[in-house]
């Protein structure tokens, strides 16, 4: 991407007394990115995100957000934020929630009925927090975090907590921050929701960054084997298997493993033994592959 990123992240290390939380990590994130932010429990992600917001100080490297310091006024004004815990006082309406925000982020009240309805809360805007749901609380806290439109968003786990239509609406309010140029980094732990609603996936293991790209490059550098799922017909699975290796299921599953490149030529040639072969099913690696990949790649590196 050649814009300038919004977010630099270049060779950060941040300390907890003698723990290194982070260490030379770096990431960038353009306008208009989204990034997602992987990792297992206590890879850093928060402090990551706890640092890009000037709370805590980075012991090595150095971060910029739209080219300035964590914390100086223009980076507190580029950046919003959405912890993983959204806590709002209970007897506000969502309007007065968002309206508090706005204040504090000089931004115009005219257009907090669009923001609610955006999140889908336009009905509820009038009703005391306390009696929202989880969900509700969590996308008046999307609302909330896209009040003045920021450059960069960070968002902690934002979709912990929601159902999966209310997930999807999540991601396509986030796309369409990115649509107007908002850059976008954000955590998760739910690999198959992120997987094709990110640009971008950066994983984390034990405060190093162990890998960062598109999933397609990202597949291709780990270059992990495709399974075929192979149905044969009764009573021919032992010819299948003997002409083509593989481990057998049940009666009449086959599955074979090839490298990427060698998948279709195999499926081709599947496709030339119709009297013995019923279905193929063809499997490439997904996100929760390529994340045990390579944190299996980290933490045998990081082995004595
Ligand atoms: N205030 C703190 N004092 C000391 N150690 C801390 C502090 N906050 C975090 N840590 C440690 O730093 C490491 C990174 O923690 P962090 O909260 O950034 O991980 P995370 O990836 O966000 O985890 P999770 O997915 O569980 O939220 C962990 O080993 C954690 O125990």
């Amino acid at each position: 991407m050649s814009a300038q990123p919004i977010l630099t992240v270049d060779g950060l290390g941040v300390r907890y007394g003698r723990l290194r939380a982070l260490d030379g990590v770096s990431l960038s994130v353009a306008p208009g990115e989204r990034v997602a932010l992987l990792g297992h429990n206590g890879a850093g992600k928060s402090t990551l995100f706890k640092t890009i917001l000037g709370f805590l100080p980075a012991a090595a490297g150095r971060v910029t957000v739209t080219g300035q310091a964590p914390g100086a006024d223009a980076a507190r004004v580029a950046v919003n934020y959405l912890p993983e815990t959204v806590a709002f006082p209970r007897s506000l309406t969502g309007t007065e929630v968002l309206r508090y925000f706005s204040g504090l982020r000089r931004a115009p009240r005219s257009a907090i009925p669009d923001l609610l309805d955006r999140v889908g809360l336009a009905e509820a805007a009038g009703r005391p927090v306390g009696s929202y749901s989880k969900g509700m609380r969590q996308r008046l806290g999307l609302a909330q975090a896209l009040i003045g439109a920021p450059r960069l968003l960070l968002l902690d786990e934002p979709t912990s907590g929601l159902d999966p239509l209310s997930r999807r609406d999540f991601y396509a309010v986030i796309a369409e921050a990115a649509g107007r140029g908002c850059a976008v980094l954000l955590s998760s732990h739910g690999l198959e929701e992120i997987e094709h609603r990110t640009d971008r996936i950066a994983i984390l293991s034990r405060g190093r960054l162990v890998a960062d790209g598109t999933l397609e490059a990202l597949a291709r550098r780990a270059a992990l084997p495709a399974t075929i799922r192979v149905t044969a017909h009764a009573g021919q699975a032992d010819r299948l298997q003997a002409e083509l290796g593989g481990t057998r299921f049940n009666g009449c599953r086959l599955d074979l493993s090839c490298p990427p490149d060698q998948a279709l030529p195999m499926v081709a040639r599947l496709a030339g033994l119709p009297e013995l072969v019923s279905d193929v099913d063809l499997h490439r690696p997904g996100l929760s592959d390529l994340y045990r990949h390579y944190s299996d790649l980290s933490a045998e590196e990081s082995r004595p």
